[in-house]
């Protein structure tokens, strides 16, 4: 990737407009895997064309599947069936996916052959025990780099269903394990600290495969297969929220959000800016794949400061980047605990979130858990993305409401999760420019 900074100033007219980002990350991870091992050909709409989501394609195809692109944000996937994945003498490149890499570690440990996990800078240096510690308990032979990737998944192993209670609310390490109780005998049980994202859970159902699910449980046995089907990704809230924000602190400012996914497990952040003072109203809300859908509307309003609270952290926990920039120009203190699971991200968020705000004048105090951030007026500096796509992101808009520009180191990893951020920024108002 070619080195890319960002420089983003305070826009001449309020935000104004429409805009349509893209499709959910989460959701295309997904449904690439179970089109793959489903009996049959699926198509996949609304597919995110993101870094993340083409590696994941690229590993599959690597494994044997055969995948086309009919258009952009299309997808074509002829599953090979739950046991038709062919082994790949070449190591199977995850990028800077966390998702690809653990629910692929999932679906690998049930194949009859050896796999290899590799990925970039970033991802190298994420938790991998997370996962590989239940699934050894469900006979798995992975090996790691004292807990981090590469991965060496040995096949061949029988797996069996384990009952899990996970440490940590993580929707990766409950979808890795589901995906490898596919393969094993008898029952897989995962229960979660505080519910998570259940796209796994309801694309299993899609696509045919008997498992009883509500929000902290999930229970699947082995045995079963997975019919193809077709998966329409809705816009990924993650992506809106960077919209959501930047509406609410630029004055005069009213955007629309169409079609966005409103899966409950992912709209914390929504919760946390009406909590605020934000003005945030959903439209025209229906089901689109079993997933509700709506289209969002965000208008200018004072932000003031909370003690956010920790039952929403996992409904957010990519949000928080985009919440610290809205939290320092808030009016008086935010207070955010119970998220320490922002350190093991792309980057540790919390540290380069403060970091940065800190270069551009913020009050902010790190905890190991959190931060407690003092609104105020951000002045303009030089900060580093540390190769994040969400921190690049959240300090764009900084630069909307700082006193000067705000340069962003390195912003190229914004494609992993967010292709054509800038254009569709600048088409609503932003000041962002590529520097070099
Ligand atoms: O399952 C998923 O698709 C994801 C789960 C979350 O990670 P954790 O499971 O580590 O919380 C989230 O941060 C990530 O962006 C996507
Ligand atoms: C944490 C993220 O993704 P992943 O874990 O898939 O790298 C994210 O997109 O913010």
């Amino acid at each position: 990737m070619n080195r890319l900074d960002w420089s983003s100033s305070r826009p001449r007219r309020p935000l104004h407009g429409s805009v349509r980002v893209p499709g959910d990350k989460s959701v295309s991870h997904r449904a690439l895997m179970l089109a793959a091992i489903a009996d049959g050909e699926s198509r996949i709409r609304g597919f995110l064309e993101g870094e993340d989501t083409r590696a994941t394609a690229a590993v599959l195809a690597q494994l044997g599947v055969r995948i086309e692109t009919p258009s952009a944000g299309e997808r074509v996937v002829h599953g090979v069936g739950l046991h038709g994945l062919r082994g790949s003498s070449q190591s199977l490149d995850c990028g800077n996916a966390g998702t690809g890499m653990r629910l692929l570690t999932g679906l690998l440990a049930g194949q009859a052959f050896d796999s290899s996990l590799i990925g970039d800078a970033s991802l190298s240096k994420r938790p991998m025990r997370r996962v590989t510690d239940p699934l050894a308990l469900m006979g798995a032979r992975i090996d790691t780099r004292d807990g981090l990737p590469p991965l060496q998944v040995h096949g061949g192993q029988p797996l069996h269903g384990i009952r899990y209670e996970l440490p940590v609310a993580s929707a990766q390490v409950k979808s890795a394990l589901l995906l490898a109780g596919l393969y094993g005998v008898g029952e897989t049980e995962i229960i979660e600290p505080h519910p998570t994202r259940d796209y796994t859970e309801r694309m299993l159902a899609a696509f045919g495969w008997p498992i009883a699910f509500e929000p902290g449980r999930a229970k699947l046995e082995g045995g079963h297969a997975l019919r193809a089907t077709d998966v329409n990704v809705p816009a990924d809230f993650s992506s809106a929220a960077f919209f959501l924000v930047a509406a609410s602190i630029v004055p005069g400012s009213e955007l629309r959000l169409p079609a966005v996914g409103l899966n409950p497990r992912r709209t914390g952040l929504l919760h946390a800016l009406r909590l605020m003072g934000a003005d945030i109203t959903i439209e025209h809300e229906c089901a689109s794949g079993g997933e509700p859908v709506g289209d969002l509307l965000v208008r200018h309003a004072p932000l003031h400061g909370v003690e956010l609270p920790e039952s929403l952290v996992p409904d957010m926990i990519d949000e928080f980047p985009a919440l610290f920039i809205a939290a320092s120009v808030a009016g008086g203190r935010t207070v955010i605990r119970g998220a320490a699971e922002l350190r093991v991200k792309e980057s540790d968020r919390i540290a380069t979130m403060a970091t940065g705000l800190r270069t551009l004048g913020a009050a902010i105090e790190e905890t190991p858990d959190g931060a407690i951030i003092h609104g105020g007026q951000l002045g303009s500096g030089s900060v580093e993305s540390h190769l994040d796509h969400r921190i690049a992101m959240s300090f764009a808009l900084a630069g909307l409401v700082a006193s000067g520009p705000v340069r962003i180191d390195d912003c190229s990893h914004v494609a992993t999760s967010f292709p054509g951020f800038l254009e569709l920024a600048n088409g609503c108002g932003f000041a962002l420019q590529s520097v070099s």
